[in-house]
Order: C-alpha cells, then sequence, then structure tokens
C-alpha cells in the first residue's frame, strides 16, 4: 500500500512528461503520416492526370480551374512547405503549390492527393489526382463537380466589377451593344445611410437567392430576382445598385432605353447580357412619361419576362422610379417585381448620421433646433444633406446652419413630398424616413415577410420599405 502512495506520483509525473513530450514534437504527426502511407499501400489506387495545355498547346481550362481549388485548401497552408506570392492587390497573400509537392483533400469521406508535376516535354505541368479504385466511382464524378464549382466561386469573387452601357451610334451601326468600363464601385453597403435592418434583409435576400440554384430548379421557374428601388431624387437609389452590385460581384448591364431602337433592340441586349450579371433600368417612371419613345410598355414587359425565355442562369434585374403611383400595374405585378424598397428623404436620425460621416460631428448645439425643423415635416434628400455638409465641411457649425436655411427656404418640401415622396406615405402626413419609429416597425413588419420567404407564394412581391397605406400590413 505504501509503495503504491509512492508509486503513483512518480506514474503521475513519468506520464505528464510522455504526454509533454508528444505534444512539443510532432511525433503523433509523424506515426499517424506512416499509418497513413500503410494503409494506403494497402489500397489500389488510380491516377488522373491534368495536364497544363492540351496537344494543341491551348490552356487547359481544367487545370486552371483545379489549380485556383487546390491553392484555396487549408491543406496546402498545413503542408510542410509551400509557395508565397503576392496578389493582384498589394496586401494580398497567395499560396501556390510547388513543384512535386502533394497534398491531401477528403471529399464525401474519401482521402485523395493532388501531385504538382512537370511533364517530361519541358516547362508543362501537369497535376495528378491519386485515389482510391473503391472510392472512384463513388467520387470522381461528384468530385470534379464540386472542384469546378468552388473555383468558379472564387474567381467570381476575385472578378474585376464591369458596368456595360448600351450606346447609341447608329452611324457607326453599333446600336444595341454594350460598352464595357471598369466599375469602380465607390459605394458599398457601409457608406449608404439607411437603416440597418433594411440593408441586413436586403443583404439576405440576395445571400438567399446566390444560394437558391436548386430552388428554382425544382419548382421550374428562372433563377432571377427583380428589385424596384423607388423614391424622390437623391435618397441613394443608384448608390444602392452599385452597393448590391459590389456585394454580388456581378457585372453591371445599365440600360439607357433612349439609346434602344425599338422593342427587338432592347431584347436583343437582354440576349447579349451574360449570367451572374446586374441588369439595371434607371428611372423607369420617367421613361414611360415620355409621349415618343421607341420602346413600348409590351416591349418593356416582354423585356421583363424574356428574361424568361433567353438566359436561364442566375440574374439580377433592378428598376428605378421617382413614383410608382403613375405606372402601369402590370409592370409592378409579382413576378415581375419581386422586391420593392423605398428611398424616404433625409429624416433627423438619418441627418445625424451624415452629419456624423461627414462633418465627424456627433452632437451639436443646433441639433435640437434642426430635430425640430425635421419633425415640423421639412426634410431634404441626402444628396442635398450630403452637398451643403461638404462645401462647408471646414466649419461644421456654418454647414448645419445652411442645412436649417436650406429646409426653412424648402417650406414648400411637404407638397412636394405628398406628390412624389414615399415618406410622406409612410408617415401618414408626419415625417417618416428610413430611420422613423414609425418607418422602421412597419419596415420591420414588411420584411419580416423575407424571414419567412420559404413559406411565401413564390408569385407574392416583397415590399421591403414601401409604405402601408391601409395599415393592413
Ligand atoms: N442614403 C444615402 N446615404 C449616403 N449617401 C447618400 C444617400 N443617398 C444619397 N446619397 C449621396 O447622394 C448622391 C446621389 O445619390 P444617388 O445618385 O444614389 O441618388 P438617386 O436616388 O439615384 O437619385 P436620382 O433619382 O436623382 O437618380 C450619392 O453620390 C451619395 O453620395
Ligand atoms: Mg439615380
Amino acid at each position: 500500500m505504501v509503495n503504491m502512495m509512492i508509486l503513483i506520483p512518480f506514474l503521475l509525473v513519468g506520464l505528464f512528461l510522455i504526454l509533454r513530450f508528444l505534444f512539443k514534437t510532432s511525433l503523433l504527426l509523424i506515426l499517424l503520416q506512416k499509418f497513413q502511407c500503410l494503409e494506403d499501400w494497402l489500397h489500389v489506387h488510380q491516377l488522373y492526370r491534368v495536364p497544363q495545355f492540351n496537344h494543341l498547346f491551348q490552356e487547359n481550362e481544367l487545370y486552371v480551374k483545379v489549380s485556383t481549388y487546390l491553392n484555396s485548401l487549408p491543406s496546402l497552408e498545413d503542408s510542410d512547405f509551400t509557395n508565397l506570392f503576392t496578389g493582384s492587390k498589394s496586401n494580398d497573400i497567395l499560396l501556390h503549390l510547388d513543384t512535386d509537392q502533394t497534398i491531401r483533400d477528403v471529399f464525401l469521406g474519401a482521402r485523395v492527393s493532388w501531385t504538382l508535376e512537370k511533364s517530361e516535354n519541358g516547362g508543362a505541368r501537369v497535376l495528378v489526382l491519386r485515389l482510391r479504385k473503391n472510392d472512384k466511382r463513388r467520387i470522381l464524378r461528384p468530385y470534379l463537380q464540386h472542384i469546378l464549382s468552388v473555383a468558379g466561386d472564387i474567381s467570381q469573387r476575385k472578378k474585376e466589377i464591369k458596368l456595360r452601357m448600351n450606346v447609341d451610334s447608329p452611324s457607326s451601326g453599333e446600336n444595341g451593344r454594350w460598352r464595357s468600363v471598369p466599375f469602380n464601385l465607390l459605394a458599398s453597403f457601409d457608406t449608404l445611410v439607411m437603416d440597418v435592418d433594411l440593408k441586413n434583409k436586403v443583404k439576405a435576400d440576395l445571400e438567399m437567392f446566390l444560394k437558391s440554384k436548386q430552388f428554382y430548379q425544382r419548382l421550374g421557374r428562372v433563377w432571377k430576382r427583380s428589385y424596384l428601388l423607388y423614391g424622390p431624387s437623391g435618397t441613394g437609389k443608384s448608390s444602392f445598385v452599385a452597393a448590391m452590385a459590389r456585394f454580388l460581384n456581378f457585372d453591371v448591364y445599365d440600360i439607357d432605353l433612349s439609346k434602344v431602337s425599338d422593342d427587338s433592340d432592347l431584347k436583343m441586349l437582354l440576349l447579349q447580357s451574360t449570367s451572374k450579371s446586374m441588369i439595371v433600368v434607371e428611372d423607369l417612371d420617367r421613361f414611360l412619361m415620355e409621349k415618343s419613345k421607341n420602346v413600348s410598355l409590351r416591349g418593356i414587359l416582354n423585356f421583363m419576362d424574356g428574361i424568361v425565355s433567353c438566359c436561364g442562369e442566375e440574374r439580377v434585374m433592378v428598376f428605378t422610379m421617382n413614383s410608382k403611383d403613375e405606372v402601369d400595374e402590370a409592370l409592378l405585378r409579382p413576378g415581375r417585381i419581386d422586391v420593392h424598397i423605398q428611398f424616404p428623404l433625409c429624416d433627423f436620425p438619418c441627418f445625424k448620421h451624415l452629419a456624423n460621416n461627414y462633418l465627424g460631428v456627433k452632437e451639436h448645439k443646433l441639433f435640437p433646433q434642426l430635430e425640430e425643423i425635421f419633425q415640423g415635416g421639412a426634410s431634404l434628400s441626402p444628396a442635398e444633406i450630403g452637398e451643403i455638409m461638404i462645401s462647408n465641411r471646414s466649419s461644421p457649425t456654418r454647414a448645419l446652419k445652411s442645412v436649417i436655411s436650406a429646409m426653412q427656404t424648402n417650406a414648400g418640401a411637404k407638397s412636394r413630398r405628398v406628390s412624389g415622396d414615399g415618406a410622406e406615405e409612410i408617415g401618414g402626413g408626419e415625417q417618416g424616413g428610413l430611420f422613423s419609429r414609425e418607418h422602421s416597425v412597419r419596415d420591420f413588419r414588411k420584411l419580416y415577410g423575407l424571414l419567412k420567404m420559404g413559406s411565401r407564394r413564390k408569385d407574392e412581391p416583397l415590399d421591403l420599405g414601401s409604405a402601408d397605406k391601409d395599415g393592413s400590413n
């Protein structure tokens, strides 16, 4: 008994030292690797080679995609050695598989390995996939599909967003063709001053849309989603389009309807657009009100539906309007527009947010006076307030005084809002910008529909910010 009492502490210390030794060294890892080698040795393997070039010395796209996939694997980061490169952005560090390096991957429980080899005839490389013969039937095809899909997502994230515009140059015969320029997107959801809940709901809606390929396929529906952004001028609709494009990393096809020669030209433009893109038509209400126009309402309706017949792949359509009151109901019907988002004029919380962003002012002695003016119903657009603040940014007090006088001289604003401003719609005569409590509560109730989108009838449009005139929502 006494011997045992002496022995136990020794055993515990011994055990502790052994464990410490094992964890401090790589002995366990080495043993595991040896065991895996032994296990591999007991199986028959099959090799698949993915050469960098085909027999015509054209680059093999599969090679590029597999490389992209392998270079993104966490096992590359954990491997004994690898190459490091800078990326296109100065602070990007990229990992690249080295020649003769092998990395492992696991797919559906099967272990596979990839080795980058130099081909016999010189500089070209070959990626060699090694997998167990037993697993081949089960995993080879889905594994390659998985690689293509992951590589596609990675390239999509890395790509530079393009803005494409239809040009009107009949003399050069280019009418109906897209001209493309890099889209240096400055606006993002972070820079836009609007209700945080609303922003999050839109982001969630877009994310859900991106993940819903199978859902749309199962329903036999085209994978597209249409948004209507409406509200007075300068409330951030175009900035929101840019923020959406940046969030989705989609190219933007900005259609200028005045440069479209006729209905079939409009259809043609759509046919020439690519998948993973946003089709944007700005100021649609204004265009529809024009007396002489080349494109008819029917042409526009067909264009909105045309996506159904022409383009099966993911597309987001965005239409902007100052007001949807005068617009033909057919245009807004469920299925043509899925989500309605209202952009109201600035209310006091929105103003405070802008003052903080533009002037770095969180509190100010003029704020109570400004709050009173906002409560009195006067309002300006975020663009108007932003401009005043930018031109007076050296003196916050002057900037705030300028906002006050602009709002006071804008006493007619109320009537202006009644005719076209959604804020009036929301507040039932009271100020009701994106930040107002009443608006928030109503918005939240409407947005709640988004959370339950799965259970919504597919054809029901979603109104993310519009007024609820009869209050029945
Ligand atoms: N909600 C906002 N948050 C931050 N800045 C805004 C907001 N709304 C507008 N702005 C500023 O005002 C400028 C004009 O906005 P934008 O062009 O997006 O408005 P719009 O609603 O498209 O106007 P219009 O109907 O005249 O085309 C933007 O460059 C942006 O800096
Ligand atoms: Mg605009």
